[in-house]
């Protein structure tokens, strides 16, 4: 396997607070990796940092090979590396796929130009995006909403269809930041199924942060363990779950 993100040394403080502290792992090609640890080791934020939400003080991100350390998000977004947002509260008034529809980033029809004066290209694009937000819908096994509006879903509705917005795009590697929190058990299988579908049948690599055990060992091969901002030990969910260091700081008052 290659390497599709590469963390590096990296260092990051909020005032005098030392968050993320010479930090380095890889996330391999065509790996679902997760990331557990206690609260407050920093996993949001080492997120953040390679999503290019915040710049680190130190160190550095390689995506597929090219060094993208501290570039914004829509920069990141066009080579590939994308993290699921909540649907913002605009959004919950247009239907299902409509929202699927909104996620292509350059769609003809938005430009000005092309709207004027190449009407049917911009038709035919639109007829184009249609189609493929119609069948990420039934691919996730959301045809029965797909007119209904976004604000209307069930948390767990939401959660998938954040997920298709980034089946929308080209995207190589997917940050999932605590999907399942607030997903009831039946939804949170179909998540974990179409997560593994499209890293099976889509190739694309997921970073996943998770509080929820059962998920990240259905999901993570490896799994990264993060304390006090910097990587503890990085192994399968049977080799962290047997890690002595492991259990003291992390499953510590689970397991006293
Ligand atoms: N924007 C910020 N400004 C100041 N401090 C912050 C900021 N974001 C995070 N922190 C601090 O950085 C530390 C790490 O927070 P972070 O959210 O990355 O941890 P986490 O591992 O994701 O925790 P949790 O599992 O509880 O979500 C915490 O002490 C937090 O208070």
């Amino acid at each position: 396997m290659s390497v599709m993100i590469e963390v590096r040394g990296v260092e990051k403080s909020f005032g005098h607070l030392k968050v993320i502290n010479d930090c380095s792992f890889n996330v391999e090609k065509g790996s679902i990796t997760g990331m557990i640890g206690p609260n407050g080791a920093g996993k949001s934020t080492i997120f953040n940092i390679i999503a290019g939400t915040f710049p680190l003080d130190r160190g550095e991100i390689i995506l597929d090979g090219e060094a993208v350390t501290n570039l914004p998000a829509n920069q990141l977004f066009d080579k590939g590396l994308l993290r699921t947002f909540q649907i913002a509260h605009e959004f919950g008034q247009m239907s299902a796929v409509e929202n699927l529809m909104m996620v292509p980033a350059k769609q003809a029809g938005e430009q000005l130009f092309t709207t004027w004066f190449q009407p049917a290209r911009v038709h035919q694009e639109e007829a184009a995006i249609r189609q493929k937000a119609l069948q990420v819908i039934d691919y996730l096994g959301l045809g029965h909403i797909k007119n209904e509006l976004a604000g209307n879903l069930s948390g767990g509705q939401k959660k998938l269809l954040e997920l298709g917005r980034t089946m929308m795009t080209e995207a190589k590697v997917v940050l999932l930041d605590e999907v399942a929190a607030g997903v009831n058990r039946t939804l949170l299988k179909d998540l974990t199924d179409n997560i593994l579908r499209m890293n099976r049948d889509l190739g694309v690599t997921f970073l996943v942060i998770e509080h929820d055990m059962d998920m990240i060992a259905k999901l993570c091969d490896p799994v990264i363990v993060l304390a006090q901002g910097s990587v503890m030990v990085e192994g399968s969910i049977t080799d962290i779950q047997n890690n002595p260091k492991v259990i003291e700081a992390y499953f510590g008052s689970d397991a006293a």
